[in-house]
């Protein structure tokens, strides 16, 4: 089996100005120790206005940390007012790029065709896509959170070459867990993060399955991380609100030192 290295990844939202960022980013740098990046990999997914700040910092002071943004445009170029491109991003050192979190699916009408042009956009520029799929709450109920999180899956990736896929990072959060305190068991996140490296064997093949990275996203706390990390199928976390307060964000990249509860 491949070892896969965690990823946690916090997801700013729309916080932190790009002074504040600075200083978050700060912060972070300062609490984290070189062990710490051999065990886990570590990103912030930031506001736009926030790249360029973070990106000196990470430069300047060679700082592990990854970054990236929060969404990218299908487009590379063009009358596509108020849009942030591909090529913009990786021009900043982008490693990653959050794509169809379910905030841009509700609020910007984002939908399968938008999200896979999307993932198509990143790797047409050399960014990761962080892909996040996952079901609102009357999915839930009405029990068919499986089909409709492989059916997101299978959106975002159609026509998406073995070759780029390998390296995508798949985000399960459940709509309802999200900013809602609500977390998800690890035995729920288990049951779709599995069912989704499932479908990735499908639609390529096992090893490839076997190397992608699926993450929890939804109100990961550092008191639940290390319960939803025992799972064989979790392999980080996507975080939002946790990851704006310093300490609580380092606690959980030390998820390992925490109780599993
Ligand atoms: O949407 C999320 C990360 O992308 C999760 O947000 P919360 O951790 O605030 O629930």
């Amino acid at each position: 089996m491949t070892e896969r290295l965690p990823l946690m990844a916090g997801n700013w939202k729309m916080n932190l100005n790009h002074l504040e960022a600075i200083q978050h980013t700060q912060k972070l740098a300062f609490a984290l120790a070189d062990k710490d990046y051999e065990a886990v990999e570590v990103a912030v997914m930031v506001p736009f206005t926030d790249l360029r700040s973070v990106q000196t910092l990470v430069d300047g002071d060679k700082l592990k940390i990854k970054y990236g943004s929060q969404d990218v445009s299908q487009h590379d170029s063009g009358a596509y007012t108020g849009e942030i491109s591909g090529p913009m991003l990786s021009k900043l050192k982008c490693a990653y790029a959050v794509i169809g979190h379910s905030e841009r699916r509700q609020y910007h009408g984002e939908n399968e065709e938008i999200v896979n042009a999307k993932v198509k956009a990143a790797y047409r520029n050399g960014i990761t896509p962080i892909l996040c799929i996952g079901e609102p709450l009357e999915i839930r109920k009405a029990g068919t959170h499986v089909a409709y999180t492989l059916a997101q899956l299978d959106g975002a990736l159609a026509d998406v070459p073995a070759s780029d896929a390998e390296s995508i990072v798949v985000a399960y959060e459940p709509v309802w867990a999200i900013g809602t305190g609500e977390v998800a068991t690890p035995e729920d996140a288990q049951e779709v993060c599995g069912a989704i490296r499932g479908r990735l064997a499908e639609l390529y093949d096992a090893e490839l399955a076997e190397k992608v990275r699926v993450l929890y996203g939804g109100s990961v706390k550092s008191s639940s991380a290390a319960g939803l990390m025992a799972k064989p199928d979790v392999d980080g976390a996507l975080i939002g609100g946790a990851s704006l307060d310093a300490d609580e964000f380092v606690k959980i990249v030390r998820y390992r030192e925490q109780a599993v509860g």
